[in-house]
């Protein structure tokens, strides 16, 4: 008996369904046909699924990834560079070519098309991200298809995504999708990888968040793809907080959009069957570098965690990294793991200065005193075990 594959749930219409709002995500090995160009006649189907989507009155933003691999088809370079900057140029060119193929078949359909390129710094910050999420309600409101790819040409580490599993779900949870679906080029999320192992069984359906499907999903199988099974499996746990469900299905399962939103089961569900979180809290949990780190006693942990209680200075025990009053950090316990994320009242080295001391106590030290706590409990979120 498996925690999956439940009869009653598979016995209901796919999650696409009933959804009005859906993310579609597009890997690269796909768009490109596993590296040799952009696949116009795949993306031409996607398209036309998209267009009898949208006739069907949902609202869809694609996220599409491809363009290093379009851009090293483009430049003639048969092995993945390794040097950022030529990641960079690869990017840039094959955007273009993206951009291109999408924007002619979209128009066949009379559909005009935004493209929209984001960094984690567009996210992460917090008027950045209400400008990108009414940008994008205005563009769905005008009926336009918003296609959505990471800035790769200015990313550095620090402020880079990574791959567009977490992007779509990023997306998802922005414009609070009702689905994620990330079209891949394997049939769905298996107990192991089908590469590898032949034996390997579809799973049809299981909670997102579940966690022995992060031990099942592996990496990449392929030199084009990125992030594997396990950067899908961790999107529909990001999705699933602002309350999508994902879909894990292949892409060139003929019209499998329509399929899907006729109500079809095809490929993985993974269901969001959780209480939702507030948009404030969402913005805190979507980020993916935090500026830094206060550590807890184990008597904070608890009225953190168990009891719903705010941070106060008394019960922390160091302050790591360098912030500012504002900025989303992690609250960790003494042996560094993640208990919860919140906006911080005061900057590091008063935030230093008041450890292990009272609220009281906290004017005498810092010379002023704008809140009692040092993170408030309506603007933190606790990080599931
Ligand atoms: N448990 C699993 N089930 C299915 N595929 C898996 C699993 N673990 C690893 N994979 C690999 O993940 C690959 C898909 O990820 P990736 O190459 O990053 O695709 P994309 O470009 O669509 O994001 C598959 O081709 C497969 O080899
Ligand atoms: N932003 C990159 C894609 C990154 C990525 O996640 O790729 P994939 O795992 O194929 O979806 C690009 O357009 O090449």
């Amino acid at each position: 008996m498996t925690v999956w594959n439940d009869v009653t749930v598979l016995a209901m219409p796919s999650a696409i369904h009933g959804a009005q709002r859906v993310v579609v995500k597009v890997g690269s090995s796909l768009v490109t046909n596993e590296g040799s160009g952009a696949d116009e006649a795949a993306i031409a189907s996607w398209v036309k699924q998209i267009a009898n989507l949208r006739a069907a009155g949902k609202e869809v933003i694609l996220v599409s990834s491809g363009a290093i691999a379009e851009g090293m088809k483009r430049l003639n370079w048969s092995k993945r560079p390794t040097h950022i900057d030529e990641l960079q140029a690869a990017a840039a060119v094959g955007q273009m070519g993206l951009a291109q193929v999408y924007e002619s078949k979209f128009a066949v359909f009379g559909i005009t098309t935004a493209q929209i390129l984001l960094t984690h710094a567009d996210l992460a910050d917090r008027t950045r991200y209400l400008n990108a999420r009414s940008a994008l309600f205005t563009l769905l409101r005008l009926g336009v298809v918003p296609i959505i790819n990471e800035n790769d040409t200015v990313i550095t580490d620090e402020i880079k995504v990574g791959d567009n599993d977490t992007l779509g779900a990023l997306v998802a949870n922005l414009i609070e999708a009702d689905a994620l679906v990330i079209l891949t080029d394997q049939t769905g999320l298996f107990t192991a990888d089908p590469r590898k192992n032949p034996q390997a069984e579809l799973i049809q359906t299981a909670p997102a968040g579940l966690a022995i499907l992060e031990e099942m999903a592996g990496g990449a199988g392929s030199n084009i793809g990125t992030g594997g099974m396990l950067t899908k499996v961790l999107a529909a746990k990001r999705a699933m907080k602002s309350g999508a469900h994902t879909i894990i299905a292949s892409g060139r399962e003929i019209n499998v959009l329509p399929r899907l939103a006729s109500g079809e089961r095809i490929g993985t569900e993974l269901r969001a069957d959780t209480p939702l979180l507030t948009a404030r809290q969402q913005w805190i949990a979507d980020h993916l570098q935090l500026r830094g780190k206060i550590v807890l006693d184990a008597g904070a942990v608890k009225a953190i965690r168990d009891n719903g209680k705010s941070v106060l200075p008394i019960g922390v025990v160091r302050v790591e990294g360098q912030f500012m009053r504002g900025d989303v950090i992690a609250c960790v316990d003494e042996l560094g793991k993640e208990i919860a994320r919140g906006i911080i009242n005061y900057n590091s080295p008063e935030s230093a200065r008041m450890a292990k001391h009272t609220t009281e106590q906290i004017e005498q030290l810092i010379g002023h005193m704008d809140e009692a706590e040092l993170m408030h409990r309506n603007n933190m979120v606790l990080v599931s075990p």
